[in-house]
């Protein structure tokens, strides 16, 4: 049973638009939410997922806001994170209200051209592998988490979800103006928030609302979404979202960003953005998800272009020196390609450029060439290999992401084992055949090296798991 205080029913009833009624919203509060995952295209196509989870009892109900979003029921009941599909990285955990924002970002965007997005708030990944897998792992996206522990968590669900073409900043989102000035053609600020509308995930969420803790959060989210226009370059697009319910997080965010740049700011009107929009849209021209309105959870989106230029707030800062990473030489790139290609047929990316520090090799979206000395970087693109005395030895990131077609196809027992960090034997004594890619449902799952009479597993230790769960026929 939620729990609404008092304090959040006055003020919700307050902002509940009139053709909605407060004994609904404390009924869907109080119901559980549909389960719903998105399938990650940048590993798996849709049809051939549902073709994968059917026959395992699953059932699939469109979301109609997001192409590869779905409503899914489950024959027996499992736990979907520990099953072989989801550690591979086939779909992701996602609540189908927040598949919208990337959803509106990318809606016929007025420059066609995305190439520079950046998350300004985006542990621990959601939204950020949605948009990963929307840009097809082209172009450059920057990533950016505060919190120390939660930018872990969003590394290993961008690794897991083979996104390649990502930069991981960890800054209070404050500086992008600063430092970014008029960088980035489109920009997700799914700020910080009260959370108002996770209330039927969490019957908490609620119980200790407080005006006066909002009024906070609200300054932040002002002094973020500023951060965010200064940051978008003229003719970009900027989503600003949250989960929560109120008009202070969310349209008066908005007014005031237009109240200080009254020239430079149109608000994009989301009310054809999937059909029943409408039913969302203020008179803004803004999605106020309420619970009740598409059975979900609450959330708010707004898009927003800016027209002009507007004047730049702080000065630019020093370029950063000590950059730890220098351009492989041409030697090396062909040494590493060759290896790439013989060991795997694996081709690399025409976008992308290797980099080197140490005897690591990694793997920098070309786009990013330009950011070098902006501010610094966490973690960019994905470690490829590390150098041995002689030749290389690929990393799990690398298989993760890049298509491998040479592997050796795992039964849902097989991957269970490889995933729990155990060895296969194999039936038949074959001639061994050394580093090799092992896979599940056609996707790859990790390496082994085929011994002839097994496979010894390759898995990285932090990645194996206790359990798996498994579906009853399998
Ligand atoms: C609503 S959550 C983001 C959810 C994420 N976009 C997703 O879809 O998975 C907001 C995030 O903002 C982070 N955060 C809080 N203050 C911040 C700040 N000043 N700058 C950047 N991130 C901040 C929080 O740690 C939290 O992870």
């Amino acid at each position: 049973m939620a729990h609404l205080n008092q304090n959040f029913i006055s003020s919700i009833e307050h902002d509940l638009p009139s053709h909605l009624t407060m004994e609904d919203f404390i009924r869907y509060s109080n119901k559980p939410l549909r389960l719903s995952i998105r399938v990650n295209t940048l590993k798996i196509s849709t049809a051939d997922f549902i073709a994968l989870m059917q026959p395992k009892g699953w059932t699939f109900t469109a979301i109609p806001w997001c192409e590869n979003g779905y409503w899914i029921e489950q024959e027996h009941k499992v736990q979907l994170g520990n099953t072989i599909e989801h550690l591979q990285g086939l779909f992701y955990i996602q609540e189908a209200s927040s598949m919208l924002p990337p959803t509106a970002l990318f809606a016929q965007a007025h420059n066609s051209s995305q190439q520079y997005v950046l998350d300004m708030a985006s542990a621990p990944g959601s939204k950020t592998t949605q948009i990963a897998a929307l840009m097809g792992n082209q172009g450059l996206l920057v990533a950016n988490e505060y919190s120390a522990s939660r930018v872990k968590v969003l590394h290993a669900n961008i690794a897991r979800m083979g996104v390649a073409n990502c930069a991981l900043t960890h800054f209070d989102a404050r500086v992008f103006g600063e430092y970014m000035y008029e960088s980035f053609d489109s920009i997700l600020l799914d700020a910080p928030c009260s959370g108002e509308g996770t209330i039927r995930k969490d019957p908490d969420a609620l119980k200790n609302w407080d005006n006066n803790d909002v009024k906070g959060i609200v300054n932040t989210q002002k002094e973020l979404i500023d951060s965010a226009f200064q940051a978008l370059k003229p003719g970009g697009e900027l989503v600003y979202s949250t989960c929560a319910l109120s008009r202070k997080e969310n349209q008066e965010v908005c007014l005031y960003l237009k109240q200080r740049y009254p020239h430079a700011v149109e608000f994009i009107n989301l009310s054809t953005l999937f059909p029943e929009a409408d039913k969302a849209c203020t008179a803004e021209g803004f999605l106020h998800v309420w619970p009740q309105i598409y059975d979900s959870e609450g959330f708010f989106v707004a898009k927003i272009r800016k027209t002009a230029s507007v004047e730049r707030l702080l000065p630019a800062p020093r370029t950063q020196k000590n950059f730890p990473f220098k351009k492989a030489s041409a030697k090396q790139v062909t040494e590493l390609t060759q290896y790439l290609k013989t060991a795997f047929e694996i081709t690399l990316p025409k976008e992308a450029d290797v980099y080197v520090r140490d005897a690591e090799f990694w793997l920098f979206p070309a786009l990013f060439q330009p950011f070098i000395g902006k501010m610094r970087f966490q973690r960019i693109g994905m470690k490829l290999a590390d150098a041995l005395k002689k030749g290389f030895k690929i990393k799990h990131e690398a298989i993760s992401a890049l298509t491998t077609p040479t592997t050796v196809e795992l039964s849902d027992a097989e991957a269970q084992a490889f995933l729990m960090g155990r060895d296969i034997a194999l039936l038949e004594k074959v001639p061994p055949r050394g580093e090799t890619v092992v896979s599940y449902a056609g996707c790859s799952l990790g390496m082994v090296k085929h011994l002839g009479n097994k496979l010894k597993n390759n898995l990285p230790r932090d990645l194996v798991k206790d359990k798996i769960a498994r579906y009853p026929s399998e």
